[in-house]
């Protein structure tokens, strides 16, 4: 879907961008990261063409991105940025329908979209169209610059840190609102985040940038099982008790301990200590599942026990062998 092939972008001679051969896949998400600097945003942003490749190709769908017209290529590639680039005096269906007024869609396409998009972020359409953006909070902007990108339905949707700014419960909800909607929508999806908790949750694979050239390119499970070298092994150490939330959920929920739809929310208790994390899973019917990452203890209790169990120092003789 997006290949790149040998491509450098170099200032003054020197390259932020090096050899850099990948191929992000049809319907992928794919995550971008590294640290400050390693180029992740030069990366993404000469996929839009917004900065010029120095040597190589990048393919969208075989065709190299120079032979595309510009600003079709932009139309058809959704954007969504850390600082958001809404117009604060317009409304938020204004914001929403600056692609599809310049594409002039009819009355009815255009009303009817916004009302599907903000739907899709649980965002009542009566309450919210006609605000403007300053009248939102940080976390409804940034749903609304993430449908924004989506309103022309592009085939891809680049993101660059969209969330870094948010606390961490509204960047929670909102990443897991995205996941929702790219696993509906099936775009083609390449996110730049510095977070490797953020990678792991979102990423289908996983790419690690290190000075303008790629350290690894995997899925979750292959780079933690096979890290390349001692910079990905330390990398990945942010992202573990993460990556073992992620790991335990998908396990409960292949089991059929809980459906998708029944988990309200999960997270970590205590992140000091990685062995022992207690992950914990909240669900509709009230009830709190919580497991021990290393022991795959399974312990079932319900909210209202919840603190009596946090409060026990001898959780691990509540454990009852999976
Ligand atoms: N216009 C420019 N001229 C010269 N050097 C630049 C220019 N733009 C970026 N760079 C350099 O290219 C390198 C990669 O920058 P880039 O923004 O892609 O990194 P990044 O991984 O996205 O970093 P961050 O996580 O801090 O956003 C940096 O060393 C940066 O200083």
């Amino acid at each position: 879907m997006i290949k790149f092939e040998k491509v450098y972008k170099r200032y003054d001679d020197k390259a932020v961008v090096s050899d850099f051969t990948l191929d992000i896949k049809e319907g992928e998400f794919f995550v971008l990261i590294g640290p400050s600097g390693s180029g992740k945003t030069t990366t993404l942003k000469m996929i839009n063409q917004l900065i010029d490749l120095s040597e190589g190709y990048i393919r969208i769908q075989g065709k190299p991105i120079s032979d595309f017209d510009l600003q079709e290529l932009r139309w058809n590639i959704g954007y969504v940025l850390q600082q958001i680039a809404l117009f604060p005096n317009m409304t938020v269906e204004e914001n929403i329908l600056i692609v599809p007024e310049m594409k002039k869609w009819t009355k009815e396409d255009m009303e009817n979209r916004v009302v599907e998009l903000l739907e899709s972020v649980n965002m009542d359409p009566d309450k919210y169209r006609h605000r403007h953006i300053s009248e939102l909070s940080g976390g409804e902007q940034q749903r609304i610059g993430v449908i924004r990108a989506l309103t022309a339905d592009p085939d891809i949707i680049l993101m660059d840190e969209p969330f870094s700014a948010l606390d961490p419960i509204t960047r929670n909800n909102l990443q897991k609102d995205v996941l929702k909607l790219q696993q509906k929508l099936k775009k083609t999806v390449v996110f730049v985040t510095h977070d490797m908790q953020e990678a792991i949750s979102l990423g289908d694979r996983i790419c690690l940038m290190n000075n303008g050239k790629i350290e690894q390119v995997g899925t979750a499970d292959e780079i933690l099982k096979n890290p390349a070298n001692d910079f990905v092994r330390q990398f990945l150490q942010t992202g573990l008790p993460h990556y073992q939330e992620k790991k335990i959920v998908q396990h409960l929920i292949e089991e059929n301990y809980y459906s998708t739809e029944d988990i309200v929310t999960t997270g970590i208790i205590s992140a000091s200590d990685p062995v022992n994390d207690l992950i914990i899973l909240l669900s509709k019917q009230d009830a709190v599942h919580v497991e021990t990452s290393n022991k795959h203890a399974k312990i079932i209790i319900t909210k209202n026990n919840l603190l009596d169990f946090l409060a026990s120092e001898a959780a691990s003789s509540k454990e009852v062998e999976a």
